[in-house]
């Protein structure tokens, strides 16, 4: 995010050195965390990685064991705190025979400033599916009206759990947008996923966690480029020893006729295999992906 809003003033939601314990085993172990006014971050991490229970401590379904927890300043569990959260729920915990209309009118009348209910149909791309039983929807029609439910009462901070779980492209690429349009208007979006590619098409900030602590932390971009390098594909008839031998390579090898190398610097790597080999073809050059930055990250603090 712009370093002008990771402003003390633009907290909206704090975890400080928060530990939370289930008997002898840590679930989250003295994470600190802030969250600012307008970004989208995701939470990323593997399975009992802790992402849920910082989540429901934030939310205050769960207390810490130790640190403190502060939402909008206050104790998360405090009415006025919670008036101003919006939380995905999952499907199993919304009645089946209810019609969407009727979920977005009952959600919206437990907060005292609603948003419009035309206005959550159209944001969370409900419109038309009004009068529809919910147990009668598709899956993804049944994740965006669970959308449009986190919506209602208007928060200011959103907490999206696995949002795009089951939907195909472009449901998922819809919801996204429909996510970025909530964002830009100035709210917060914490985001938990395992697809890694939505996590760098939404997120401004991604914090990655591992046995409850905070691994490593960035824009999608800064994450990828902890890595420090890109991987340039090819046909080449070259041998493998050759190109591993030349200046920036990092590791090279072939599987069937494509050659993977991954290098500090792509243009010097890419002009000396045009030079050697006339036949050179297929040349692609792309950015590490950031589910490859995510497995080293998690891969190496995995060995500390
Ligand atoms: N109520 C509980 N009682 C005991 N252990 C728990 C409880 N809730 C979570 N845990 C444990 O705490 C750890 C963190 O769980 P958590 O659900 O927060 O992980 P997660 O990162 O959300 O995982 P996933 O990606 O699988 O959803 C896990 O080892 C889990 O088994």
């Amino acid at each position: 995010m712009p370093q002008s809003q990771a402003r003390p003033e633009n907290v909206i939601a704090s975890l400080a050195s928060v530990t939370k314990q289930f008997g002898q085993h840590t679930a989250v172990d003295e994470l600190s965390l802030n969250l600012y006014q307008g970004e989208v971050v995701a939470l990323l991490g593997q399975n009992g990685a802790g992402k849920t229970t910082a989540v429901r401590m934030m939310l205050g379904l769960t207390e810490p064991t130790s640190g403190e927890v502060r939402i909008f300043g206050r104790d998360p569990r405090e009415r006025a705190a919670r008036m101003r959260i919006g939380a995905m729920l999952q499907v199993g915990a919304v009645p089946e025979h209810l019609y969407v209309r009727e979920h977005i009118d009952l959600f919206s009348s437990y907060y005292p400033n609603p948003l419009p209910a035309a206005e959550v149909m159209a944001i969370a791309g409900l419109t038309g599916l009004e009068n529809r039983r919910f147990g009668k929807l598709s899956g993804g029609e049944k994740q965006r009206v669970l959308f449009g439910v986190a919506l209602c009462g208007n928060p200011d901070l959103l907490f999206l759990d696995e949002p795009t779980v089951g939907m195909d492209i472009e449901t998922r690429q819809a919801l996204w947008s429909q996510i970025r349009q909530f964002a830009a208007r100035g709210k917060t979006v914490l985001l938990t996923t395992h697809y890694l590619e939505e996590a760098d098409a939404l997120a401004t900030r991604v914090v990655v966690v591992q046995k409850g602590k905070l691994i490593a932390e960035g824009t999608p971009a800064q994450i990828k480029a902890t890595q420090g390098h890109k991987n340039i594909r090819c046909r080449t008839v070259l041998e493998l020893a050759f190109i591993a031998a030349l200046p920036s390579v990092i590791t090279v090898r072939r599987e069937g006729p494509v050659t993977h190398i991954a290098v500090s610097e792509s243009e010097s790597v890419a002009r000396a295999l045009m030079l050697h080999d006339a036949a050179l073809s297929d040349l692609e050059i792309n950015n590490v992906a950031l589910e490859t930055a995510f497995l080293a990250l998690t891969a190496s603090a995995g060995k500390s």
